[in-house]
This record gives C-alpha cells, sequence and structure tokens, in this order.
C-alpha cells in the first residue's frame, strides 16, 4: 500500500528553541567562571511597528538567554550626524558586544554610512564590509542572521546540498546576496550550483522550477506558487508580511513569499511563516553575540 507522506516542516521555532537552550548553558558557564556577560545593544530609529515587534523580540529574547541588552531608541526626525554619534558610543562602550541597527532607517539616513560606522568587531547582524567580505572568503566572520539562520536549518534537518541547484530569488545585501555567496561556498551547507535572481530576470518560473533547495527572499505575498516549483524540493520562505485578519486579537496575520497551502504539496521540506526562518534570525543574532563575548571571530 502506498504511504501518504506529507512534506517535512522545517521547524525554525523549535530549532531556535533549542539554540537559544544552548546558548542559555553557555552564558551559566561563563557566569560561574567570571566570563563576560554577553550584551547585545539595539538601535532603533522611529515608530515603525513591525520593527518595533523585531526590535522587541531580539531584547526579549537576550533576557531569556541570560545576556544584557541596551535598547536605544531615536526619534525618527534625528539627523544622520546624531546617529552616527550614537552608533560611535556603543563601538567605544567596552560592555557592549554586539550592536545592531534596525533596518528600515528614515530616507534622510544613509544606510551605507551608518553601517561602514558600526566597527566590524561589534557587527553581529554581519552587514559591515569587513565582514561581508571575510564571508565570501570563508574565513572567520559574523554571517549575516538570516543567512546564518537558514544555514543553521540546513545542518539541524541534514538536507543535503552539495551538488544541487539552487535558486536564491532575491539580491538584497540583508539575504539574498549573502544567502548566495554562501550556498556556493565550498562548505557544507553550500557546495550547490546558485543561481540568483532578481527583478530584471527573465523565465523565473522555469529558472526556479529547476531547483532542487529554492531560497525565497522578495518581499511578495504569495509571489511563489505551486507552478513554480520542481516535485521534492526543499523550499525556504524568507518573506514575512502581515496581512489584516480581524479574527485575529492583533488585527493581522503573518504570512510569507511562498503560497504555503498549494507550494507545500510539493515540496519535500519547506518552512513555514511565521516559526520558519524569522525565529532562526533571532538565534543566529545572540550565536554571533555569544561569539563577540568570547572574542572567537577577532580575538579577545
Ligand atoms: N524572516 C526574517 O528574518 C527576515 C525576513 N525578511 C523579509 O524577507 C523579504 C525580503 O527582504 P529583503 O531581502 O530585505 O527585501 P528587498 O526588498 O531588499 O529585496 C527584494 C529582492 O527581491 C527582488 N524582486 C522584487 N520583485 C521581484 C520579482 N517580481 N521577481 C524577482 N525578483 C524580485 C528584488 O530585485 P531587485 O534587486 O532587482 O530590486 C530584490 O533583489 C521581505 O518580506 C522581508 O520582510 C527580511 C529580513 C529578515
Ligand atoms: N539590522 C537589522 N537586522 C535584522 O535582522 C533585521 C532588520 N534590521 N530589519 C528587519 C528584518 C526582519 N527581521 C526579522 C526578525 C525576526 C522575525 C521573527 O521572529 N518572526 C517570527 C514572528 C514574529 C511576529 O510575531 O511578528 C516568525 O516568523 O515566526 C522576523 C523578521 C530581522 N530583520
Amino acid at each position: 500500500m502506498e504511504q501518504q507522506k506529507g512534506p517535512i516542516t522545517i521547524d525554525g521555532k523549535k530549532i531556535s528553541a533549542e539554540i537559544k537552550e544552548e546558548i542559555a548553558q553557555e552564558v551559566i558557564k561563563i557566569k560561574a567562571t567570571g566570563g563576560k556577560t554577553p550584551h547585545l545593544a539595539a538601535i532603533l530609529v522611529g515608530n515603525d511597528g513591525a520593527s518595533q515587534t523585531y526590535v522587541g523580540a531580539k531584547v526579549k529574547a537576550c533576557e531569556q538567554v541570560g545576556f544584557a541588552s541596551t535598547l536605544v531608541r531615536l526619534e525618527e526626525n534625528i539627523s544622520e550626524a546624531d546617529l552616527l554619534q550614537e552608533v560611535q558610543k556603543i563601538n567605544e562602550d567596552p560592555e557592549i558586544d554586539g550592536l545592531i541597527v534596525q533596518l528600515p532607517l528614515p530616507s534622510h539616513i544613509s544606510v551605507q554610512k551608518v553601517t561602514a560606522r558600526i566597527r566590524p568587531e561589534k557587527d553581529v547582524d554581519g552587514f559591515t564590509p569587513a565582514n561581508v567580505g571575510r564571508m565570501a572568503l570563508n574565513w572567520p566572520a559574523y554571517i549575516s542572521a538570516t543567512p546564518y539562520g537558514i544555514l543553521e536549518l540546513f545542518k539541524r534537518y541534514e538536507i543535503e546540498t552539495s551538488g544541487k541547484h539552487c535558486v536564491v530569488i532575491g539580491r538584497s545585501h540583508i539575504v539574498g546576496s549573502p544567502m548566495s555567496i554562501l550556498m556556493a561556498r565550498n562548505d557544507y551547507p553550500g557546495n550547490c550550483t546558485v543561481t540568483v535572481t532578481h527583478s530584471r530576470t527573465q523565465n523565473l518560473k522555469e529558472i526556479a522550477r529547476s531547483a532542487d533547495i529554492l531560497i525565497v527572499a522578495i518581499g511578495k505575498q504569495g509571489f511563489v506558487t505551486e507552478d513554480m516549483v520542481k516535485p521534492g524540493a526543499v523550499v525556504i520562505d524568507v518573506g514575512i508580511h502581515r496581512i489584516e485578519d480581524a479574527t485575529k486579537k492583533s488585527g493581522f496575520r503573518l504570512v510569507g513569499d511562498v503560497k504555503y497551502e498549494e507550494v507545500s504539496k510539493k515540496a519535500s521540506a519547506i518552512t513555514p511563516v511565521p516559526g520558519g526562518v524569522g525565529p532562526m534570525t533571532i538565534a543566529a543574532l545572540l550565536y554571533n553575540t555569544l561569539q563577540s563575548a568570547q572574542g572567537k571571530i577577532y580575538g579577545g
């Protein structure tokens, strides 16, 4: 008799809880031996609802694992010079191991200038040129938290990547581009043949259909449909969108860039939204901060 088999749900929520538990155990050891308690600082500019939620989740996660945390909240209309000053202060504060500046920033501020100001040794988001370069060279580096979280999912679900065709949809600096570099590296998870696609790509559907591993970071709700996916593909959905839902207490629910209902029938493994990539981003950020406190990437 043929067995009914559904796809594997790649449970980012569960894996992130496991990683947080591992980090919490490590922090207990550090504290018992008089080591430095890891300390993450986050800068949040303005009052965007989603950004407040994410930063709040990061601060809460720090508490859960025993880290110290500092949240610097700044007015929407802060000048670029003043924001750079705030970054500089944290750069110079020996107590603080990791700094993230929540994106997006208001349009009068240059993300490039602000990113360039962050000390690479505290750049636990892995956004600075130094860390992107080191990552590309496969040197010790802080790897951008979302791609790093996805690599960890491949590892913990023992997903074979070597020799596979990996198609990345999206080429942003924070997700698509680093993801494509990582999947092509001579390492596990990696060793894929990678195709990077974007808004100018022709025949996207055909290219997506040839993917053994499809990583979607495009920022368009429900963009990837069943007819864009090869049977048995591994599908990673990075997108996250709030859509109105009167039946929810919050007034909204979360959906991804992939039409989960139909695509999950074809995939061999798939990440849900919520509960997939999002929680892994936070776990990866904590892990990077722990590494920083221990001087593991750049030395003590
Ligand atoms: N779960 C998590 O932890 C995180 C989730 N996200 C979510 O992931 C999504 C993507 O984020 P991010 O990478 O920052 O987004 P960006 O908007 O920076 O980048 C989107 C990319 O998708 C490409 N794109 C847009 N439209 C199309 C199209 N029709 N066909 C093919 N490619 C297209 C763009 O191409 P081009 O370069 O040509 O413009 C661009 O490269 C968002 O929903 C975001 O909220 C982001 C970060 C973390
Ligand atoms: N400097 C910077 N670093 C970032 O890492 C960064 C950023 N800016 N700007 C915005 C994006 C987005 N991002 C998410 C983090 C966690 C969830 C997450 O935990 N999501 C939960 C649900 C959370 C909820 O309920 O809203 C889930 O998918 O299950 C989602 C998205 C980090 N980003």
